[in-house]
């Protein structure tokens, strides 16, 4: 057996000693040669809502699970918040090897990522323009785990090293480029791998649907749960689903799955730059929740080049009412919608931008705000203009990309360089795609406003109360 395998089985063994339910419907499959890791597949018909497998909550890798969290003070780990207190507990588990209980966990959970985080250089450069690439933040998590996590690790030296004679040595040496990287790693499997697990009793307020708020998702734990987080996703064929309960964590089927076919969970509709960000990873099923930002760095550079000077009072008039953001999401529409793909928020912007003095006076003063659904002639010049220079922005065009036919290669290794640049171009592709519509239509948006000049100018009527063009959701 490959140690990939006998990894597996070890792993599938420790599980059912730690009193975890698993199916004889299902098992965990090597693969590797479509760049997937391991996942779940089923090897007999499961029927709808049948128990997959049943993790109890002590054998989930969290704070709370940890003999760490007996020996740190608790205010310590509230002031580390839900992240960096799971890094700081998968750090101490992890560097106690076999001594630790989550020892086979550890060595099913993959060591190289596709992660964003972990590309160099050269191939984040493939993503040209993309947003994606502020989003990755390398440095200031680098500066967030000097600040936060190093103080606390050298702090309890001695507990972290369980009484080891070198002790501060070792804490001091967490600074070091191979053990912020290491940091990294934990941090991204808790990105890609955790579950924000709800308690026991449940404490969140949720919905007549039974969700809860985002906002109170965020403050829930996170754990690491084995095996649940060995399901794969995808967008199109999400069969299983995890439910909280006293005791367990239950995966159950969502549809009856036949033999042969694999278990997927749902990370929800990400844009692909997201999913590679996140994950490591695209698939063409994403591509309708892909997303071109319009950030407002190139919204102000494009109206200062057109129309002078932006003015403070409209910037703070629009921050007031909740329309001012660092950037604008474009998203994919199918079939093509221009008033589904802008951000309603961007039109808002563009349409205030435009107005003269006398007529933001006038808006300012009955507290209102332009209607998103209809745009004018010059807020359409504005926004193709803005939608022109940010494709420009991307370093080559949607056709020299496509000249040859852009696919991700599968007989490689998993960390690849061409695999990379592979998925970059896709990403990049995507959003250039959607560039393109949108600023196609604004041209013939501004073509049909202007052969109908004069009916172009906003009514007073035209107007509505404040933050109508909310962030569109992903
Ligand atoms: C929660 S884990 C799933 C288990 C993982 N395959 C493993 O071997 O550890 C999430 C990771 O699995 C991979 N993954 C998930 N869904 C995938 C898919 N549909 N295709 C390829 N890789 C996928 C990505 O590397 C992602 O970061």
């Amino acid at each position: 057996m490959s140690s990939f395998n006998s990894a597996s089985q070890e792993f599938l063994v420790w599980l059912s000693k730690s009193g975890a339910e698993v199916s004889e419907n299902l098992k965990l499959q090597d693969l590797r040669e479509i760049q997937a890791g391991r996942g779940v597949v089923a090897v007999k018909d499961i029927a709808e809502d049948e128990l997959l497998f049943r993790i109890p909550r002590s054998s989930i890798l969290s704070v709370e699970n940890s003999i760490l969290s007996k020996e740190i003070p608790k205010a310590t780990f509230e002031h580390l918040g839900p992240w960096l207190s799971l890094i700081l507990v998968m750090l101490y588990e992890y560097q106690n090897g076999d001594a630790s209980n989550w020892a086979p966990y550890f060595r099913v959970l993959p060591s190289e990522f596709n992660t964003l985080m972990f590309w160099s250089r050269e191939e984040l450069e493939e993503l040209q323009a993309s947003a994606v690439r502020s989003k990755i933040g390398k440095e200031s998590t680098d500066e967030t785990f000097k600040n936060e996590l190093l103080p606390v690790i050298e702090e309890c030296a001695d507990i972290f090293f369980c009484g080891a004679a070198d002790a501060k040595q070792r804490a001091a040496a967490m600074g070091q480029p191979h053990n912020l990287q290491l940091m990294h790693k934990m941090g991204t499997l808790i990105m890609a791998y955790a579950f924000d697990v709800e308690p026991a009793e449940s404490i969140k307020n949720v919905d007549e649907e039974g969700y809860a708020s985002e906002e109170e998702d965020e403050d829930l734990p996170k754990g690491m749960v084995p095996l649940a987080d060995m399901l794969n996703a995808d967008a199109d064929r999400n069969n299983a689903r995890l439910f909280y309960e006293e005791n367990f964590l239950s995966m159950k089927a969502l549809k009856p799955i036949k033999a042969g076919e694999e278990i997927f969970n749902d990370y929800g509709p990400l844009p692909r730059s997201d999913l590679l960000r996140r994950y490591g990873y695209i698939t063409d099923n994403y591509a309708p929740y892909d997303v071109a930002e319009l950030p407002l760095d190139t919204i102000s550079r494009v109206f200062q080049d057109h129309n002078g000077i932006l003015d403070e009072q409209k910037l703070e008039y629009l921050d007031e009412h909740g329309v001012l953001d660092s950037g604008y999401d474009i998203t994919a529409s199918e079939p093509f919608a221009l008033y589904k793909s802008l951000s309603p928020q961007l039109i808002v912007l563009a349409e205030v931008l435009i107005l003269s003095d006398e007529e933001f006076n006038r808006l300012k003063a009955r507290g209102k705000l332009p209607k998103p659904d209809k745009v004018t002639l010059e807020g359409a010049k504005l926004l193709h203009e803005m939608v022109k220079a940010r494709i420009a922005e991307y370093a080559t065009s949607v056709e020299e990309d496509t000249r040859e036919p852009v696919t991700i290669p599968l007989n490689d290794k998993y960390v690849s360089k061409e695999r990379r640049i592979a998925m970059a171009k896709l990403v990049r592709i995507g959003e250039k795609n959607i560039l393109k519509s949108v600023e196609r239509a604004l041209a013939a948006r501004v073509q049909e406003l202007g052969a109908t000049n004069g009916t172009s100018k906003r009514s007073r009527q035209d107007t509505e109360d404040g933050a109508s063009g909310k962030k569109q959701k992903r």
